[in-house]
């Protein structure tokens, strides 16, 4: 394992077509080589951000059709370093599309993939409610993926809401966990950075949120600020809410073990009944729900 991850995270407005973003990306890729990145990683829909659904049927099919994971694969190979995609729609064996991450090593190699599992199916105050999943269709693995830099965690957007799973990934070794967005302007500002110092804290691992910003081509907003958290809570970086950037910081990986040091409640965990106390009533359960590992009540 090396000692570093220096990594290069990109923050963009995405385009309703794979070629722009695709420019987007050849830039952000030379940048992160001149500056020595080991890894590049971009946000959720870097490939394509299109919510209409003819326009966007038209252009997106399977992953080893798909120009952006192509253009991301060339990249890699080019200026040899890590590009993690972020994320981009590839067909999904029911019709719908899965919102697909791929790890990719520095020789253009597709190392890992993940598809989202939390779907945003939400009913935001004074908005139209939200319902990713009828259009994308959930993935069911969460991936550990094995590399010079530690085991790395994917996840997307609002798996951020999914606490367990960032546990298991730090269960099982994780040094940084992945958080590619497109967050919502008011979510944004009311959870965003909140959850994601959240999750490196309470794992003690990096975690790496590079998002979307600004004024969509297909008419959404979003909250931006591309976040890198360091294990202790910190914030290493932020892109802010108002404009496309890059950045690229020195990650030292010894800084997950020290933080699993200092406060190892991931060791400290204990399981524990629910007593649920209350006035008898008829449907309550006779005995106490155990809390699983995953986060449901069983
Ligand atoms: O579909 C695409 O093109 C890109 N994907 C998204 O924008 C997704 C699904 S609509 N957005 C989120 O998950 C936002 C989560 C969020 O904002 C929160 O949890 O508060």
């Amino acid at each position: 394992m090396t000692d570093t991850l220096r990594v290069s995270m990109l923050q963009m407005t995405s385009h309703n077509t794979h070629d722009r973003n695709i420019e987007s990306l050849s830039t952000a890729a030379k940048r992160a080589a001149d500056e020595g990145a080991d890894m590049l990683t971009l946000p959720e829909a870097a490939g394509l951000m299109d919510r209409d659904k003819d326009h966007a049927r038209a252009q997106i099919t399977q992953e080893s059709h798909d120009p952006y994971i192509a253009a991301c694969r060339e990249e890699a190979a080019k200026h040899g370093i890590w590009i993690h995609s972020g994320s981009s729609p590839v067909k999904a064996p029911d019709g719908r599309y899965f919102n697909h991450t791929v790890l990719i090593d520095p020789a253009g190699e597709i190392l890992a993939r993940y598809d989202k599992i939390h779907l945003f199916d939400v009913f935001l105050d004074g908005r139209d409610a939200t319902g990713e999943s009828s259009r994308y269709a959930p993935g069911t693995d969460a991936v550990l993926v094995d590399t010079p830099f530690g085991p790395l965690g994917m996840s997307i957007c609002y798996d951020l809401r999914f606490p367990h799973l960032y546990r298991e990934y730090a269960l099982a070794g994780a040094t940084v966990m992945f958080v590619p967005s497109a967050f919502t302007v008011p979510t944004g500002r009311a959870h965003w950075e909140v959850l994601l110092r959240a999750r490196a804290i309470e794992n003690g691992a990096y975690v790496i949120a590079p998002a979307q910003v600004g004024d969509h081509a297909d008419g959404r907003a979003t909250w931006g600020h591309s976040l890198i958290i360091s294990p202790w809570g910190e914030v290493l970086a932020d892109l802010g809410g108002a404009v496309a950037g890059q950045v690229t910081v020195d990650l030292p990986l010894d800084a997950v073990a020290a933080a699993r040091r200092q406060i190892p409640n991931l060791k400290n965990a204990r399981a524990f009944d629910l007593r649920h106390i209350g006035p008898a009533r008829n449907d309550m359960p006779s005995t106490p729900a155990r809390h699983s590992s995953t986060g449901a009540l069983t």
